[in-house]
């Protein structure tokens, strides 16, 4: 579809991208001050928190980019590092309402652990396999001189003496260090002999590293010369290894302590004077950012809040601090394992974490659970499909106290989101509620409309009173557009290019993975180093590639959408999208990767008619018709007396068999779930076909003492020696959850008893409520499906139309000149976000002289298969389907030839056509 070739990219030239070096003719007005802080204004007027806004002195900056005045200095000297430069807040003292009440904590007890009593638990997921652990790593001495800047400049950056030049920050190299290994084998570090205990008892590497000036005070004050063990060696006093470690531990203890006291104090009465104090010990920070002390009192107060600031604003240091405020367990749901990864190392040492997600083994499961009756976890971050496992719940609610529950980016709980997870449609506030006892809820996103707002804060019972909202935009990207005729050629010139070939780290995101694999050998061809990235790529791999993009070993990383979500590299440098990305909030949430250490960053944007053409295409990727969720509905209930029982349904057959994607089989199954009847309950996916092998005893003698074997045998298919059975039936035939089969199962395997093999990956759930009309049901579920898909291509729509107005119609009047277009992309933003853009026209044509022949060919020479409207309007748009694969319609001389023409015009005409040809057929 692309054309590589048929472009010598002289738009290029023509419309320079940026060269700070030679400023235009016409330079836009003057850039805010160097220190301006991050714009607060509110959105709209429905959404205002309850709580007066916090005082702002400082000046708002303009919106308009910060172009170079001067043609000749270089272009970092000159350029306006705008992020907050804040060096205290202003905040009334608490009042007595917003205190923490008393009761809320024990004074006696020791914030350090939770109370919980002794629990028995049983594995959660079977198959699984992550590697999480604590363990300080090799690159963790590199944590102090980071700290030291960060301390240093704080939330200062920009501040008025010139800057020294770019430290390299090394991200995730400090805290709690968390490697993600598919092998289940652990990384080996230089430095794992010096992993100690923290405040929680669990190990993190040193806080000290945080507090190096201090430390070094209170050794000359604290021990005195006698105490240290010195030896002479070769005329040099030199401390032996015991020694320091000796010495680390002394100050580490201290540490922890001041840490305690202050967490203490926050806990009696959470004042800007306490937390800020905090805040110190911990971070270094001297001051709090836009919304954090805000939301952190509105937590601490027992209230739930709808946080949205921008990218790399802060929003994890608002969970962080309550959690060592708050005498109990903070949950935290993510979207992305490797999220989760990210947070969990950069949690400060003084805050133990733990992680649990599906894919992790039996043992880490075990390991994090028992962490967490220890009391050894402060903070857990989980998946939001562990809200399924009824295990899992039990244990939390009755053996933890849960202080708070934080939704990461929160958008995803709303239909209406650029970015929907049906599993998070189970965070409603009366489930937490209910469940887990859970009264105070953060919600925390950087890209949400007011409709996806509404529609979380609705979800998680949040006020419209306790909404803090910061823009969601940063003023220290610089963004820039170009229409490409050869986007690789372009691509090549821009990074040959001012600013680009200065900037030391960049990322290019492309919708497809071959995309990114075709585009980063080309820059390597090109002398440009360069690694791709994307959820292709064996885990390993992608986390090594992550390493070494972190410690600045590659310059450039080509991904897609799977990298970069969370990632908090302080010196990215400039964002590339080489693809149109789908939605605006999905460019926000990219370009946010850029300048997280406030320096001035380049955000380039190419595009084409091509790519948008094959994303709208796409878009109609998961769009159903009313029979085929009817079709659905009717297999999904067919026991209609199997209430208690487990059902499943084989993913991979059933979505062949509806033509339904696996995904939207799993939304609807959720709707089922938690729409306004609950016809079922979700149980946890599982591979439900089973072969099994005995070894030891025979099966017979076997049965006699174990049940379980005595199901098998049967409600199994013996085979030459292999019985085969289906999981949930043997599992309902003797009242156990197929969870707990699965666990008998290895049991006897670890015996060595028998060896097994599961196959058939299936959507598992127990019915509630059989539904009485399954017409209506289907064509509400229909309905709400093609609304939620209407709702995607208006946003892929809005995305290329910003950048086509960018590109083509922006006058460049007011601060936009050549293809930079910061102060008119940033407008169009926030006009979506606030939802008063109306501009929602499309490009895509509805008609075509030879479409309605074309199908009528198309049908004739395809005769044998049977085929509806839509099944049609995909192949003419080149969209594969469960029941279509591309394997064996992309061979069809149709296959994407009408991907210009709108989907809904291509379903009539297919329509037209087939009940012309079921009329011929017919006669
Ligand atoms: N008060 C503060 N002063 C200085 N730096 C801060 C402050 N609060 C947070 N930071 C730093 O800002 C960086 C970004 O924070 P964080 O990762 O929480 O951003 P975020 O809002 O979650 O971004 P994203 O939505 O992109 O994930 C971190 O390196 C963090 O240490």
């Amino acid at each position: 579809m692309e054309s590589d070739s048929d472009s010598d990219g002289s738009h290029i030239s023509a419309t320079p991208p940026r060269d700070p070096y030679h400023p235009p003719p016409q330079p836009p007005p003057p850039p805010p001050p160097r220190h301006s802080p991050i714009s607060s204004k509110k959105s709209k007027p429905s959404l205002k928190p309850k709580k007066p806004p916090i005082p702002n002195p400082k000046p708002k900056p303009s919106l308009s980019p910060s172009p170079p005045t001067s043609p000749t200095p270089s272009p970092l000297s000159t350029l306006p590092f705008q992020i907050l430069r804040r060096t205290s807040d202003h905040h009334p003292p608490i009042s007595a309402a917003q205190t923490l009440p008393a009761r809320h904590f024990s004074n006696s007890a020791s914030f350090s652990k939770l109370n919980k009593p002794s629990l028995n638990f049983e594995p959660l997921e079977p198959n699984t396999t992550v590697t999480d652990h604590f363990q300080s790593n090799s690159e963790a001495t590199n944590s102090t001189n980071s700290h030291r800047i960060v301390k240093r400049h704080s939330n200062l950056i920009g501040s008025n003496p010139p800057l020294p030049p770019a430290k390299l920050r090394k991200c995730g190299n400090e805290g709690n260090f968390v490697k993600l290994n598919l092998n289940g084998k652990r990384r080996k570090f230089a430095n794992k002999g010096k992993t100690r205990r923290n405040i929680y008892g669990s190990y993190s590497s040193s806080s000290r590293k945080f507090h190096r000036k201090k430390k070094r005070k209170v050794e000359g004050e604290g021990e005195g010369e006698d105490e240290k063990n010195v030896c002479e060696e070769d005329g040099l006093v030199v401390e032996t290894e015991q020694e320091k470690q000796k010495q680390e531990c002394g100050r580490a203890k201290f540490d922890s302590q001041l840490i305690e006291e202050a967490a203490l104090a926050a806990r009696n009465e959470a004042s800007d004077e306490n937390l800020l104090k905090l805040l110190n010990l911990v971070y270094g920070y001297d001051s709090f950012r836009d919304g954090q002390l805000e939301a952190i009192k509105m937590v601490l107060a027992g209230e739930s809040a709808m946080l949205v600031l921008p990218t790399g604003a802060g929003k994890s240091l608002c969970y962080q601090l309550p959690a060592m405020v708050l005498p109990g367990l903070t949950l935290v749901v993510s979207p992305l394992v490797a999220l989760m990864i990210d947070q969990l190392r950069q949690l400060p040492p003084v805050i133990p974490g733990g992680l649990l997600c599906s894919s992790q083994t039996l043992e880490e499961v075990s390991e994090t659970l028992r962490k967490l009756q220890e009391g050894a976890i402060k903070v857990l971050f989980v998946s939001p499909e562990r809200f399924l496992n009824a295990e899992f719940l039990s244990v939390v609610s009755t053996n933890l106290s849960i202080s708070l529950v934080v939704v990461d980016e929160a958008h995803c709980v709303s239909e209406w989101s650029h970015n929907f997870r049906p599993s998070f449609m189970r965070l409603r506030a009366s489930m937490l509620r209910d469940r887990l006892n859970v009264g105070c809820i953060l919600a925390m996103t950087a890209t949400a409309t007011v409709t996806t707002l509404n529609a979380v804060m609705s979800a998680l019972a949040i006020p419209q009173t306790n909404l803090i909202q910061k823009e969601q935009l940063r003023e220290n990207l610089q963004l820039s557009v170009s229409l490409s005729g050869n986007r690789m050629k372009d691509l090549l010139m821009l990074m040959k290019s001012s600013p680009f070939k200065e900037v030391k780290s960049i990322i290019i995101y492309c919708k497809f993975q071959s995309e990114t694999d075709l585009i980063s050998s080309y820059l390597c061809d090109n002398n440009i180093s360069a690694k791709s990235y994307h959820s292709g790529i064996p885990a390993k791999n992608r986390s090594r590639t992550q390493e070494l993009f972190c410690s600045n070993k590659i310059r450039v990383i080509v991904a897609t959408v799977a990298f970069g979500m969370g990632l908090d590299k302080q010196d990215v440098g400039a964002v590339i999208h080489y693809s149109l990305p789908e939605s605006l909030e999905e460019y926000v949430q990219e370009i946010g990767r850029a300048g997280r250490d406030g320096r001035l960053s380049y955000c380039h944007l190419l595009f084409d008619d091509d790519t948008y053409f094959k994303l709208r295409s796409l878009m109609h990727s998961e769009g159903v018709d009313e029979h085929a969720v009817n079709k659905f509905l009717n297999q999904v209930f067919n026991d209609k007396n199997s209430h208690g029982k487990i059902c499943s349904l084989v993913k991979e057959s059933a979505s062949r068999m509806f033509d339904i994607k696996e995904e939207v089989m799993l939304t609807l199954l959720t709707n089922l779930e938690l729409g306004e009847v609950q016809y079922l309950r979700l149980l946890p996916q599982l591979n439900v076909t089973c072969t099994l092998n005995f070894h030891k005893t025979s099966p017979m003698l076997l049965a006699e003492i174990n049940r379980v074997v005595a199901a098998i045998l049967k409600k199994s298919e013996a085979k030459q020696g292999q019985y085969l059975f289906d999981i949930p039936t043997v599992a309902n035939s003797i009242g156990i959850t197929a969870i707990d089969l699965s666990n008998q199962l290895q049991n006897l395997k670890f015996k060595g008893e028998i060896t097994y093999e599961v196959k058939d990956m299936a959507f598992c759930y127990t019915i509630m409520k059989v539904p009485g009309d399954f017409c209506s049901l289907s064509a509400h579920l229909t309905k709400w499906l093609s609304e939620v898909e209407t709702c995607k291509v208006r946003k892929l729509d809005t995305m290329f139309n910003a950048a086509v107005f960018a590109a083509n119609v922006c006058e460049k009047k007011h601060g936009c000149f050549g293809s930079q277009h910061t102060p008119c992309l940033q407008k169009k933003i926030l006009g979506y976000f606030n939802e008063d853009d109306s501009d929602i026209s499309n490009k895509m044509g509805q008609s075509s002289r030879f479409l309605r022949a074309d199908i009528k060919v198309f049908l004739q020479s395809n005769s044998h298969v049977k085929f509806n409207p839509r099944a049609v309007a995909r192949i003419m748009h080149g969209i594969a389907s469960p029941s279509y694969p591309s394997m064996i319609w992309s061979k069809t001389h149709f296959w994407g030839r009408y991907t210009q023409i709108d989907f809904q015009v291509l379903m009539e005409a297919a329509k037209a056509e087939l009940m012309n040809y079921a009329g011929k057929e017919a006669l």
